[in-house]
């Protein structure tokens, strides 16, 4: 059922933000005010009264068209989003989990003007376990809210997780606003924290109250499978998801990464060990869909975040090992994952690269992956690093 009147407040006006998170919002009847830092993309947003939300796979393409929306530049125009943020019924992002903490500080000054009485869902559209507590941390930050008024903080404002799945690759440049995406969609939010004060009416999320095992299934299926199929194709030079998996040994690099998280998902959460296996012979398909031109590159940005502790490789894998379960394919992976270094237009490989040819394989293990010496698989990734490292210096 749409809402009429309701406005809510989006950090990102990228891929996720007008492709999926937007288009949600708006077909709920939500006025949606995006915040972003690109100036370009503002200027564009607010001289174009629509863009089309255009939905590709093997069952056809089908459009959404997506209006009244406005936009504001976060860096320049601090306080009108201050005031949008003091009358919005909703705050969502999808910028990514590494600047969470910078879209913080106008969060908390929106939310310290609002009456008591009403206060703000945010929801937080990242891939990343917590992402809506952690901008919360920030928020709640003595940086950025007074700590004399945390105590009634919960009365101006709520905070629930959210686990976002939707494939979303890099737009052509001559699309305009117009977003090319995946059809099949997947936005599970925790509940509990708005029970009392109301869920806001948001077409297509599914509310839960335990969101630990859904958010924990698609990081170490979707983003897994994706991520590895994505490190194995870079290093040998495929083009995109769909190329990579073209190839029997990448492919079956894959469904070993997903047979070693599904064995993982299954004793950790009893999860059905056929649902699972239903669920990643799914996930393999829309990783592959043809029709996405979805680049290696795109997928494996970031790779620094992405071999970090609680992450989709090192979080399975050392839980895994643990509990003595294999774990060959996702070493593999994390392998590949350190050979992403030097990427055009990723910042996080160069760094990578930088982090490599600078300190020692037990420095990268610890600072990368955030693995200590006791865990069992501290002396795996440390032989992964010196391997890598190797291979560099010939
Ligand atoms: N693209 C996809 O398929 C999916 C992406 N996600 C998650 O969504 C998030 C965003 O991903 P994409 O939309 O693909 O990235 P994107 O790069 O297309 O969009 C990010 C947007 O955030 C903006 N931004 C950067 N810093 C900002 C700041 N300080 N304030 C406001 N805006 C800022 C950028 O200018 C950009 O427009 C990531 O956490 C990603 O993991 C989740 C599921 C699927
Ligand atoms: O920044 P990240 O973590 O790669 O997020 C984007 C990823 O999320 C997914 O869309 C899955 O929902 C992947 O397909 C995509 O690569």
């Amino acid at each position: 059922m749409a809402v009429m009147g309701k406005k809510a407040v989006h950090f990102g006006a990228g891929n996720i933000g007008r492709g999926f998170v937007a288009c949600f919002l708006h077909n709920s009847g939500y006025e949606v005010v995006f915040a972003d830092v690109n100036g370009d993309l503002i200027d564009k947003i607010n001289a174009t009264p629509s863009y089309r939300v255009i939905e590709v796979g093997s069952e056809g393409t089908s459009e959404n068209t997506i209006t009244n929306y406005r936009a504001i530049n976060s860096r320049t125009h601090e306080e009108d989003l201050v005031e949008e943020i003091r009358t919005a019924d909703v705050v969502t992002c999808s910028v990514g989990p590494n600047i969470l903490k910078f879209i913080a500080p106008v969060i908390a000054k929106g939310i310290d003007r609002r009456a008591d009485e009403n206060p703000l869902h945010v929801i937080a559209c990242e891939n990343a376990i917590g992402a809506t507590d952690t901008l919360a941390g920030f928020i709640k930050d003595a940086r950025n809210t007074d700590p004399e008024r945390l105590e009634s903080h919960h009365m101006r404002a709520r905070y629930a997780n959210s686990a976002i799945d939707r494939i979303v690759p890099a737009q052509d440049p001559n699309a305009g606003l117009d977003v090319t995406l995946e059809k099949f969609f997947e936005w599970v939010v925790d509940k509990t924290p708005f029970e009392d004060v109301g869920i806001p009416s948001i077409e297509g999320i599914n509310w839960v109250d335990n969101l630990a095992p859904f958010i924990e299934r698609k990081l170490y299926t979707v983003n897994t499978g994706h991520a590895t199929a994505a490190y194995h194709g870079y290093n040998r030079r495929k083009r995109t998801v769909f190329d990579a998996l073209q190839d029997k040994q990448i492919m079956a690099e894959v469904r070993g990464a997903l047979t070693e998280t599904k064995n993982l998902l299954v004793a950790k959460h009893n999860i059905d060990e056929e649902a699972q296996l239903a669920y990643m012979n799914k996930i393999i398909k829309r990783i592959g869909n043809p029709h996405l031109e979805d680049a290696v590159e795109r997928v494996g940005r970031a790779p620094l975040r992405k071999l970090s502790r609680k992450e989709r490789f090192v979080g399975p894998a050392a839980e895994a090992a643990e509990n003595n379960m294999p774990i060959k394919y996702l070493l593999d992976a994390i392998e590949m994952t350190f050979r992403f270094q030097d990427v055009e237009g990723d910042d996080e490989s160069k760094e990578l690269s930088t982090i490599m040819s600078e300190n020692t394989p037990e420095d990268v293990v610890a600072k990368v992956c955030g693995i200590q010496t006791t865990e069992k698989i501290y002396p795996q990734l440390v032989d992964i690093v010196k391997r890598v490292q190797a291979d560099s210096e010939e």
